[in-house]
């Protein structure tokens, strides 16, 4: 199941930077590992802001629930999911 995430991040002042830049980095690993595990498909800064928008590829809306809550910035997202199903017109077919 293909599901888009659009990832907004807003961590507060009140975060010591040593902490915040600790929680970047070990989202960063997380998400190079699910990279590769294929469960991340695409990863895209949108330009200008601290967001991204995201491929899932999970078995489940709880294996995406659960995915979500791992990340060491979950808590700092505003996070919101959409469905993705084959487009009638699309060549590749996912
Ligand atoms: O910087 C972001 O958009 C949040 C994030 C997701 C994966 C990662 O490494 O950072």
């Amino acid at each position: 199941m293909l599901f888009l995430a659009h990832m907004q991040v807003n961590i507060p002042d009140t975060v010591p930077t040593e902490r915040a830049d600790r929680l970047k980095a070990d989202e960063k690993a997380l998400a190079q590992e699910l990279q590769k595990s294929g469960k991340w498909r695409h990863l895209w800064r949108v330009a200008g802001q601290y967001a991204n928008y995201s491929v899932f590829d999970v078995e489940s809306n709880d294996e995406l629930h659960s995915l979500l809550m791992s990340l060491p910035l979950y808590p700092f997202m505003k996070i919101e999911i959409t469905a993705l199903a084959q487009h009638p017109s699309a060549i590749a077919k996912n």
